[in-house]
């Protein structure tokens, strides 16, 4: 393995930020950290980077122990959320300040600006300085700068979080490209979960200083670990409920089939997730029993979003049931109005109440 995080532990007085964390990194890999405010994603980024001594554990990059060699040694590229170019040096004279502190030939240096100057489309701005571009812009030239010296891995800590929807998306795609183009070993910190679906190879979900599931991003989408990730990333409905047949559980009032052979665990309460979007609404009674689960309904809330419809669906019991319909039924659909729920048995996911978040990983 390229790097190997083993057992990281790091706490603030009396906050623990990062309990136990364990990573094996590939070459070339993009791997985002990602989680709610306060989980500790920038400060095991910062331990990596060397800018914070972790309590215990190690750190191993190519097969050195590098868990107390400095930050300037490790050879480390960081970009951060604030751009943090020099304002008094122009775009060319950011990206070969590394170069130059390396003491790399003023020729080379020259070659290897203008190769990254064209690789992220600024060749036109070289004599611009920082108060003369766009913040996309600015973004630009820090990751030019960071991955000019040709660092063994790349941290980025929320690099797109303060730049607008349209520019973040974008620049997403270039970061995306330049991954492919350079196979760097890339480390990205973010809480935008979309961001994380569309960019890694493998998404590491933290909580509370605790990693909950490291996997691929189809995986954490369409397998999530805990009920936490289940409702981090996407929504998910989740409820409690008791085995009560060979395949099927108790929610509230309403006994729900599914494809597992539950019969082992007979009486036992168990977790029930189920994605919105694998939900249908109907109007009428009419659902194939053999692949459905039909519960009656009332419409409590409807909310357009664009693509789809989000329907809150009282069940009884007090329960409520939230179901994605597509974005051109929103006419279709009143407040109020009486319907039947379609859950198919395929879609409802299980997890053991115990509590404890089992660590899944795929290569
Ligand atoms: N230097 C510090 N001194 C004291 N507490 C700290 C320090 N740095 C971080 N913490 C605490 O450690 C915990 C993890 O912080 P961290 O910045 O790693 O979280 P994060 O997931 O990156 O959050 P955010 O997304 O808001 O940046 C938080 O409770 C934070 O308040």
């Amino acid at each position: 393995m390229y790097l190997v995080l083993k057992e990281i532990r790091k706490s603030f007085r009396n906050v623990v930020a990062v309990n136990n964390v364990s990573l094996e990194v590939k070459k070339g890999e993009w791997i985002t950290i990602l989680g709610p405010s306060g989980c500790g994603k920038t400060t095991l980024l910062r331990i990596i980077a060397g800018l914070e001594q972790p309590d215990s554990g190690q750190l191993f990059l190519e097969g050195h122990d590098i868990t107390y060699v400095p930050s300037r040694y490790r050879n480390i590229g960081l970009v951060f959320q604030s751009y943090a170019l020099f304002p008094n040096m122009n775009v060319f004279d950011n990206i070969a300040f590394g170069l130059r502190a390396m003491k790399m030939d003023e020729k080379k240096v020259h070659a290897r600006v203008n190769e990254l100057l064209e690789m992220i489309r600024l060749k036109d701005l070289a004599i611009r300085f920082p108060h003369q571009l766009s913040g996309g812009q600015q973004q630009r030239v820090a990751l030019a700068r960071a991955i000019a010296p040709h660092p063994r891995v790349l941290l980025l800590d929320e690099p797109l979080s303060a730049l607008d929807a349209a520019v973040r998306q974008h620049l997403r795609w270039e970061l995306r490209r330049i991954h492919q183009v350079l196979g760097i070993t890339t480390i990205l910190v973010t809480h935008d979960q979309e961001e994380a679906l569309a960019v890694s190879d493998r998404i590491v979900i933290m909580n509370h200083g605790n990693i909950e599931q490291i996997d691929t991003p189809f995986h954490v989408y369409s397998a999530p670990a805990t009920p936490f990730v289940a409702s981090f990333v996407g929504t998910s409905n989740i409820f409690k409920g008791i085995i009560v047949s060979k395949n099927s559980i108790l929610i509230g009032e309403h006994e729900i089939e599914t494809m597992f052979d539950l019969s082992q665990k007979l009486g036992e309460e168990i977790i029930a997730i189920i994605r919105p979007e694998d939900i249908k609404v109907s109007k009428k009674d009419n659902g194939d029993e053999f692949l459905f689960n039909k519960i009656p309904g009332i419409i409590q809330t409807k909310v357009f979003l664009g693509a789809v419809t989000r329907l809150w669906i009282g069940i009884s019991d007090g329960l409520v049931i939230v179901a994605d319909s597509s974005g051109t039924s929103a006419e279709n659909w009143k407040e109020g109005e009486n319907i039947f729920v379609l859950i198919p048995k395929y879609a409802l996911r299980l997890l053991d109440t115990v509590g404890v978040p089992k660590v899944t990983s795929s290569p």
